[in-house]
């Protein structure tokens, strides 16, 4: 049953919107979200707890496999609670600091591969909201619908800048622009499941789209091609 749940995978760069239209696709299809980047948050905040190098495959590998986190769906529109080892990090994961070390941990092909299985196991009936980078490429490469968002650096970094300062971060938005672009460099140049669209995936350049544009976008495609949901 949950092997035939359908998929659609939302891939891109940060800052392009994915977060935000999975959560808003989620919410009106009732479908189960999976946030993939939050996994790789988590298991980088895990490995500085833990005083693990972030160079060091081999134990990075030892501690994704073993990785004690939880991802508590909040009450109506609530945020997703992300729990690491009984502690909520749902914001600590945040941190530029650890967005960075993210996309380091994120390249060792063993972690990743350590990582599969846990993912797949979102997928449950009704049906997934697949965020990240590499969901409809290879975790989910035979998902029926593949989004993939993009937009300019600059607007991406503008957006970033916005949202970490409603959080409360103290940040500078010539760094994250910087931070932005070494991310995007290391996440498209690693050898093993590179940020590129699937094949099959509708690529949506968000530049000076709005949210509730990208959102009717990303909507009639799936209606488009999943005959069973309607809206
Ligand atoms: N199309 C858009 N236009 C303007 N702001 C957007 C758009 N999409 C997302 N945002 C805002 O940009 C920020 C980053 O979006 P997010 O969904 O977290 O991106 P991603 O998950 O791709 O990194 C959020 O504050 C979000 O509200
Ligand atoms: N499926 C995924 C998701 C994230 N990641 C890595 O995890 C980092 C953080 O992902 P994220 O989706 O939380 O980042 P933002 O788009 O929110 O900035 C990315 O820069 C990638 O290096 C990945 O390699 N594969």
């Amino acid at each position: 049953m949950s092997e035939r749940a359908p998929v659609v995978t939302i891939d891109g760069p940060s800052g392009a919107g994915k977060g935000t239209i999975s959560q808003l696709l989620a919410n009106k299809l009732g479908w189960k979200l999976l946030d993939s980047g939050a996994i790789y948050r988590v298991l980088a905040l895990a490995a500085i707890h833990h005083d693990v190098e972030l160079d060091n495959e081999e134990a990075i590998t030892l501690l994704a496999a073993h990785l004690d986190v939880q991802f508590l769906a909040g009450a109506g529109n609530e945020a997703i609670k992300v729990v690491l080892e009984g502690e909520d990090v749902s914001h600590a994961i945040r941190t530029q600091e650890c967005s960075d070390a993210a996309s380091r941990v994120a390249a060792f092909p063993r972690v990743r591969e350590a990582l599969l299985r846990r993912q797949r196991a979102f997928r449950v009936a009704p049906g997934l909201i697949a965020d990240g980078r590499d969901m409809g490429t290879v975790v989910f490469p035979h998902a029926p619908v593949k989004l993939f968002l993009t937009a300019s650096a600059e607007e991406r970094a503008q957006r970033r800048y916005n949202q970490l300062q409603d959080k409360g971060f103290d940040v500078n938005i010539e760094r994250l622009l910087t931070e932005i672009q070494e991310r995007d460099h290391r996440d498209m140049n690693r050898a093993v499941a590179p940020l590129v669209p699937a094949e099959d995936a509708l690529v949506i350049d968000t530049t000076g789209l709005g949210i509730d544009t990208v959102l009717e976008l990303a909507l009639r495609h799936i209606v488009d091609k999943l005959s069973d949901v309607s809206l």
